[in-house]
């Protein structure tokens, strides 16, 4: 079936009705388009998961700081249609800004607990953007799964937790990282950094792997495996912006991996002007 571009609140509304009474499941993967390998495994993992898999492509202002990169954020609308008809997907919501913060629009969510710490306290107001943006996504399209990625590991939490609190009643699915074959994950961002910057980026993934390691040989000591960290993104001369051992599920610090304990190790660095985050499971 032909890929689909749906523009208005309606048109989705009559869309989402037909697909119901067709009985069909449906998947939906927001994004913010310019889309890559990661996206792509999101929508191919929906297609298997459901009967219909739509796609949201939107850049949505209100999860960006003042000073961030909002008017320059990477863009490749026809691009992303080709990649998401090459992976299943029957349906793109591209709406306009004003769509969905119209005149008068007044309605924020804001997730109190797992939005604290990390990248929430770096960029305030990005997880009442992301989660306001989200309910509005799920609300609309009422999807049987959405598929969101690991790469964005506060997010995912964010968003389990809205789904779980305000009753919306599909799966939140999480999924893997997909990398580049030397490691770096894959990020519409990554086309911000220079030949030298994309190799310098590279320390992100070295330092979640060799604190890996130190962990399977033994070490469970947070600033041991934190240390192990920055020590790459110091010799690669990135600026760190956090990195941190949390508890997997409510990101709360931890100053140590327990047995039986599931933590996860999440990095924010800055390659030149460029930030970029990771993470890694670690023990559990
Ligand atoms: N490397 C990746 N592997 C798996 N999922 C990913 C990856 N990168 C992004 N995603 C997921 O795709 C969805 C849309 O993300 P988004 O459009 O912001 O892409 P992005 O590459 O993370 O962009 P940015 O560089 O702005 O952070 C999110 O659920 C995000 O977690
Ligand atoms: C989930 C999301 C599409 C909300 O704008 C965005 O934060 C993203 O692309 O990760
Ligand atoms: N990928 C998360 C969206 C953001 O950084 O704004």
């Amino acid at each position: 079936m032909a890929l689909q571009v749906l523009r208005t609140v309606d048109e989705v509304k009559a869309w989402v009705a037909s697909v119901r009474r067709e009985g069909r499941r449906l998947a939906l993967v927001p994004t913010m388009g310019y889309l890559h390998e990661g996206h792509l495994s999101l929508m191919r993992e929906g297609r298997k998961r459901a009967d219909v898999v739509a796609a949201s492509i939107f850049v949505n202002p209100t999860q960006f700081g003042p000073k961030e990169d909002l008017g320059r954020y990477p863009r490749d609308f026809q691009g992303d249609l080709a990649k998401c008809a090459s992976a299943g997907v029957e349906v793109v919501f591209a709406p306009e800004p004003s769509v969905m913060y119209p005149p008068g629009y007044q309605t924020y969510v804001e997730v109190t607990e797992v939005s604290q710490g990390l990248c929430g306290a770096r960029r305030p107001g990005h997880f009442r953007g992301v989660a306001t943006i989200v309910t509005q996504l799920l609300c609309l399209f009422r999807p049987d799964v959405s598929l969101f990625g690991e790469k964005d590991y506060q997010q995912l939490q964010v968003i389990k937790a809205l789904n779980r609190d305000l009753h919306l009643g599909g799966e939140v699915l999480g999924m893997p990282t997909v990398r580049e074959a030397d490691g770096l994950a894959m990020s519409s961002r990554n086309a911000y950094l220079t030949a030298e910057e994309r190799q310098r980026a590279l320390a992100i993934s070295r330092g979640l792997q060799a604190a890996q390691a130190l962990h399977r040989a033994g070490t469970s000591d947070g600033v041991a495996l934190t240390e192990a960290v920055r020590r790459e993104l110091r010799a690669a001369e990135l600026r760190e912006d956090y990195v941190e051992l949390v508890d997997a599920e409510r990101l709360t610090s931890l100053s140590a991996v327990q047995p039986g304990q599931p933590a996860r190790l999440l990095v924010a660095a800055f390659c030149g002007a460029t930030r970029l985050i990771d993470n890694q499971p670690i023990g559990g």
